[in-house]
């Protein structure tokens, strides 16, 4: 059977609930939008291939729940991670203090070698907007991470941020062979990873409030 990708490569979305986890999810495999708000319970995931410098690279990628009361069930699933997307909602404040909470919490329970981002999402929101660029990029160098403004709604630089964090995880093991690096066999099909994940607990979703 023909290889249908080179590595796997583990991705996980964090940050607090409505600031568009699994809307940039579905908007990076999907191409899609929804406006509603349908709160992730626990953890769940999409899968996207890329070639990347010629390699084909399939990402897995965790979409956490934000809401508290799940954490003790998704930070199960840190120290699988090889690449974390932090995320806030450019309108919310307090999404963005909680950065530190969310970056202590993965320093706490994710492998050393995790791959960080910072990303402001909802930036086509103009009008609500409660955190600035520059904050953003402070917040983002003071960790020493790469820094996006995102619209999962326009779609903007959606894909650059799954990317960038992909090209990061990427190259660090190529200086450590030794990393996280994972090559799959040819005949690990996208259906066998699936049941696999599955059988140790993926969620559900729940119709929550919408709040766009
Ligand atoms: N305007 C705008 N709204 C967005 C954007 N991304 C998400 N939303 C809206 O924000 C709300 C929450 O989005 P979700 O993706 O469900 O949030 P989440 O972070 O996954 O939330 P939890 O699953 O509860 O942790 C929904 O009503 C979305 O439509 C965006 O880029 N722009």
């Amino acid at each position: 059977m023909a290889k249908e990708y080179d590595v796997l490569l583990r991705l996980m979305l964090l940050g607090d609930s409505g600031v568009g986890k699994t809307c940039l999810l579905w908007r990076f495999t999907d191409n899609d939008f929804h406006p509603s708000h349908i709160s992730t319970v626990g953890i769940d995931f999409k899968m996207k291939t890329l070639d990347i410098d010629g390699i084909k690279v399939r990402v897995q990628i965790w979409d956490t729940a934000g809401q508290e009361r799940y954490q003790t069930v998704t930070k199960e699933y840190y120290r699988r991670a090889q690449g974390i997307l932090l995320v806030y909602d450019v309108t919310n404040e307090h999404s963005f203090q909680h950065i530190v909470k969310w970056a202590s919490d993965v320093d706490e329970s994710a492998p050393d070698q995790v791959k960080r981002i910072l990303v402001g999402n909802k930036c086509d929101v103009d009008q609500r907007r409660r955190v600035s660029t520059e904050q953003g990029n402070k917040l983002a160098q003071s960790y020493g991470m790469d820094f996006f403004e995102t619209s999962a709604f326009t779609d903007y630089n959606v894909k650059e941020a799954f990317a960038r964090l992909t090209q990061l995880v990427l190259d660090g093991n190529r200086k450590d062979p030794d990393g996280l690096w994972v090559n799959v066999s040819s005949d690990l099909s996208t259906r066998d990873l699936q049941q696999d994940e599955i059988g140790q607990g993926v969620a559900e979703k729940a119709e929550g409030v919408c709040l766009c």
